[in-house]
């Protein structure tokens, strides 16, 4: 519910992604607005409180949605981070505007409903084309990776990159501005971007423009190495049809990633997982995104090849993945491998068998109780040993079905 009392005393326009996916039909999740003609002392007297700590921002007293005053911004020092900005009464709204990156995203609209939109985001949008608005582009390269989500985002709808735009990503690539972004600004680009309908885009955007080479340098190398399957050029085809496939199945972001990683063969040896831990501790991955890549990365050999496992090569790979305690961990690993294991086959529907083996076999082995064994009279560790014998006793009276 908006107060009118207070709307009618400021000067506000809707701005940004809310606009933009207004007059795409979509759901907007979150409206922000600009103020023209104000200062911090009025916001803060008709109620506002302020939130931003570099520039004034206000959230609204009922409706809580964020006020920005009207602003420009100057580039100061190097990267994402060396910004001045200049908010006064006289910033107009079409200045507020110019300093934003892309045309779909530098609309405003007032509170009759009529849409302000000096840099042609309307026909930007109708074109289906991302295009940045200035030059100043390229004064923030966190916009590489907004662009390219965004790309991710709208690709279903048939957006591209303008040429102009992605030679302005190119250049911010190429003059080393990536290197100043944190590990958190970007993982939480990729992160976003792995929510979307098509998170391929983004990598291939990304590797198309030389950013990739900086943020994912593993990820990028895999243009250049050949594939063994001959389904696929590159590896980093396979790595892209795994994300495809991963979509497919899961909403799950640390299960989108893990399907990337599984294409990076230094990753994907049991012997080397020190390479994910370096990744991580780069990229600032939660500790959950990391565990995830990791087991998957060192274990899902095991499932692909499950015809080939002894009773103890499985109930190890339980433990390892401490399937007694963790449900859920166990079915985002088995959709990491069925991801891989459909998207190499080039078999999108194809049943993924292994998975509803070992789910069964899960199921058996999680009927042994240790009460038994005490009732029995065991003690201590010899409880432990009995149980893992009736496990394994359970594998092995029920080996992998034949084709
Ligand atoms: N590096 C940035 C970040 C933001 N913006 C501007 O600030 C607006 C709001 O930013 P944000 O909320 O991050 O993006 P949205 O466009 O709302 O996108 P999303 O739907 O992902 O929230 C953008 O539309 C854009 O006009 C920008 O120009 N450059």
């Amino acid at each position: 519910m908006t107060d009118t009392r207070i709307d009618q005393q400021i000067n506000a326009y809707l701005v940004g992604g809310a606009v933009r996916d207004q007059l795409l039909s979509r759901t907007v999740v979150e409206r922000d607005y600009v103020v023209v003609g104000s200062n911090v002392q009025q916001m803060l007297a008709l109620g506002f409180s302020q939130v931003g700590k570099d520039f004034p921002v206000f959230l609204h007293p009922t409706t809580k949605e964020e006020y920005a005053l009207a602003r420009t911004e100057k580039k100061q020092g190097q990267g994402y981070t060396g910004f001045t900005c200049y908010s006064s009464p006289e910033v107009t709204l079409e200045q507020d505007l110019l300093r934003r990156d892309l045309t779909v995203n530098a609309m405003a609209l007032d509170n009759q409903g009529n849409i302000i939109d000096p840099f042609n985001g309307q026909q930007d949008l109708r074109d289906r084309i991302l295009r940045h608005v200035s030059p100043a582009f390229v004064e923030d390269p966190l916009r590489v990776l907004r662009v390219a989500r965004f790309a991710a985002r709208y690709h279903y709808l048939g957006f591209t990159v303008a040429d102009e735009t992605m030679a302005l990503m190119s250049q911010i690539s190429n003059n080393g501005e990536l290197i100043t972004l944190s590990g958190e600004r970007v993982w939480k680009e990729i992160a976003n971007a792995l929510t979307e309908q098509n998170p391929e885009i983004f990598f291939q955007l990304l590797h198309q423009c030389s950013a990739l080479n900086t943020i994912w340098p593993e990820l990028d190398n895999l243009w250049q190495e050949e594939s063994t399957t001959s389904n696929f050029a590159n590896l980093a085809e396979v790595a892209l049809a795994n994300l495809t496939q991963a979509v497919k199945l899961t909403d799950k972001t640390d299960i989108r990633f893990a399907s990337l990683c599984l294409a990076i063969p230094g990753l994907n040896l049991a012997a080397s997982p020190q390479d994910i831990t370096e990744l991580a501790s780069r990229l600032k991955l939660p500790k959950q995104t990391q565990l995830l890549a990791l087991k998957a990365t060192q274990l899902h050999s095991l499932v692909t090849d499950i015809k080939q496992q002894t009773p103890q090569a499985i109930l190890s790979l339980f433990d390892q993945l401490d399937v007694w305690r963790k449900n859920e961990f166990f079915d985002d690993f088995l959709l990491v491998c069925q991801a891989t294991a459909q998207a190499i086959e080039n078999a999108p529907d194809q049943n993924f068998t292994a998975k509803d083996y070992l789910k069964t076999l899960l199921k058996q082995c999680k009927t042994i109780s240790a009460q038994a064994f005490i009732a029995q009279g065991l003690t201590g560790k010899a409880i432990k040993s009995a149980m893992q014998a009736e496990k394994l006793n359970i594998i092995t009276n029920y080996p992998f079905p034949d084709d």
